[in-house]
């Protein structure tokens, strides 16, 4: 079942089209990567899924319920975390939470069993020193904590790892990896090899259309990126410029490596045969898979 579906989503600001005709959904207990650049409209579209702003156009559900602009009542469902959540940093983890707790009605007793439970997942359960002295991986951990604690059906992070070192990143991707389990996740990045590690489907947002989306390997293997890339190792950069000659568009990727882009199979062959025919020895010659960004930087160009 989906629990999150936006049919035809339109937004303008001023005039000018934000987001176009967005329609996608997201299966339950998946995560979901919403991948575009810097004002492709992800944040618009997340404020519209949480009623912050009206869409013009189209309908977006949480659960099978309609989002109304406001307060939504479907936000009873939705956990959300900001790409820099704050907090009170003279507080501890474990006195944020129950302020949390408090100030949606939760009783002490639930509360107090949740953060428990939550501060063990998110790895802070014996950290007893005060926010201000927490690393910002530390923070979005917490901030995980935070959105869980009400239970949602569908936790919403917004760049949740672009303000990360490597380290923080990872901690951050493994724990989505984790809510996964109970939770549905949303994020929006930039970061295309976080999608790549974590997310089951994705959706490229480009000036507020999408323009491709499904799982990793319906996105790889659609027509639109067919063609094949091939790359060559050669024993010596004499024997490279040589190749380089009789394939005039190849590419430098390393010193003595060069590669071919948009080539069909039938290509192999013939550079096989060019090969024998000119004497030139490959130490290595390779059919590449497309990596992600070079999808998106393939999307972006039409
Ligand atoms: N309240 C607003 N009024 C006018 N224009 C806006 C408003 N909010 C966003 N925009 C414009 O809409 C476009 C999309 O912005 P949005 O913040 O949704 O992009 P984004 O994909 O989240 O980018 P980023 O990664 O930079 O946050 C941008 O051109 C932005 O300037």
């Amino acid at each position: 079942m989906s629990i999150l579906t936006l049919s035809q989503v339109s937004k303008s600001f001023g005039g000018h089209p934000v987001v176009h005709d967005l329609s996608f959904s997201v299966r339950e207990r998946s995560i979901f990567g919403f991948i575009g650049q810097n004002g492709a409209g992800k944040t618009t579209t997340m404020k519209m899924i949480l009623g912050l702003l009206p869409a013009d156009q189209g309908e977006i559900k949480v659960n099978g319920e309609r989002v109304l602009f406001g307060q939504t009542p479907t936000n009873r469902h939705i956990g959300y975390l900001s790409d820099v959540p704050e907090f009170y940093g003279f507080m501890t983890a474990i006195e944020y939470l129950a302020l949390c707790g408090k100030i949606t009605g939760m009783t002490p007793a639930a509360y107090k069993r949740k953060s428990a439970e939550l501060l063990e997942l998110v790895g802070l359960k014996k950290i007893d020193q005060r926010i201000q002295g927490f690393s910002r991986g530390m923070k979005q951990r917490l901030g995980i904590a935070q959105a869980l604690l009400n239970d949602p059906l569908l936790l919403i992070c917004d760049e949740p790892t672009s303000a990360l070192d490597p380290v923080g990143r990872k901690e951050v991707l493994e724990l989505l990896l984790l809510v996964k389990n109970h939770t549905t996740v949303v994020f929006s990045t930039h970061i295309l090899s976080d999608v790549e590690r974590i997310c089951d489907e994705l959706a490229f947002l480009h000036k507020g259309r999408i323009v491709s989306s499904g799982t990793l390997r319906q996105i790889k293997e659609s027509p639109q990126h067919s063609g094949l890339k091939l790359e060559l190792e050669f024993d010596s950069e004499n024997d490279r410029d040589r190749f380089k000659a009789l394939f005039p568009d190849s590419l430098f990727t390393a010193p003595r490596t060069l590669r071919l882009d948009q080539r069909m199979e039938a290509d192999m062959l013939d550079i096989l045969r060019v090969l024998t025919e000119h004497q030139l020895p490959v130490r290595r010659i390779e059919k590449l898979e497309h990596s992600l960004e070079d999808l998106f930087t393939e999307l972006v160009r039409e």
